[in-house]
């Protein structure tokens, strides 16, 4: 796999396929390593044709793209890999539909035994959050920064996600992350590309 570290972009869920691909493309100009379709909202015919759209972007721009959710389309499009948590397809299931050396990322929440079972499964990443009350999901369970210190020893790169701004993502980083999962801290910000820009220097 590519070296799995820095801006890590999420999608925002929207019908704007024109705004989303403008944005995407000035977060991916700022310094996005890694771009993440999801996308809860739209019908399946639209989440295709953005998928696809978001897959060449991110490929002109040497960007990991990865797929939430769903395996099918990430298999469509020629996806990187795909995201899953505790309600989605499991690990093993999603590395078996997808092409060899795929990226099958995996959520843990604040979970250090999920995070073992997850790498056991095969995960290729483990992500913990929310780190920080988030907007976008705000009944997610929170998860301390002790995690990343205590998840070094697994083996996989480990991904912060939730409420990441880049006001706090210098304690996340500091913490031992190898990746920032940020929605709202790109794509709720005026400037898309400034913003990521101002996260993604955090890796350099
Ligand atoms: C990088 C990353 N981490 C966590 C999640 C959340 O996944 P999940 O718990 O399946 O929730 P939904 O995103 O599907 O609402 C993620 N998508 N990406
Ligand atoms: C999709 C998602 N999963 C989370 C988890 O904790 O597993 S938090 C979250 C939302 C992330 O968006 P924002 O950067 O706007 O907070
Ligand atoms: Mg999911």
């Amino acid at each position: 796999m590519q070296t799995f570290n820095g801006l890590y972009a999420i999608t925002p869920d929207t019908d704007d396929s024109e705004r989303l691909i403008e944005q995407v493309g000035a977060v991916l100009d700022g310094g996005a390593r890694i771009l993440q379709y999801r996308n809860k909202g739209s019908d399946t015919v639209r989440r295709l044709w953005q998928a696809n759209i978001l897959a060449s972007l991110a490929r002109s721009r040497n960007a990991l793209f990865i797929v939430n959710d769903d395996v099918e389309l990430a298999r469509a499009v020629g996806a990187d890999g795909v995201h899953v948590g505790r309600d989605d397809a499991d690990i093993a299931a999603a590395r078996a539909a997808l092409a060899p050396g795929a990226i099958v990322g995996a959520s843990c929440y604040d979970s250090l035994e999920l995070a073992r079972a997850a790498v056991a499964a095969g995960a290729s990443y483990v992500a913990f959050g929310a780190v920080f009350p988030s907007a976008t999901k705000p009944g997610a369970v929170a998860a301390p920064l002790s995690l990343f210190a205590e998840a070094a020893s697994l083996g996989v790169p480990r991904v912060a996600i939730g409420g990441i701004t880049a006001a706090n993502a210098g304690a996340v980083v500091a913490a031992g992350a190898d990746a920032i999962a940020v929605i709202g801290g790109l794509f709720e910000q005026a400037d898309p590309g400034t913003a990521a820009r101002t996260l993604a220097a955090l890796y350099r």
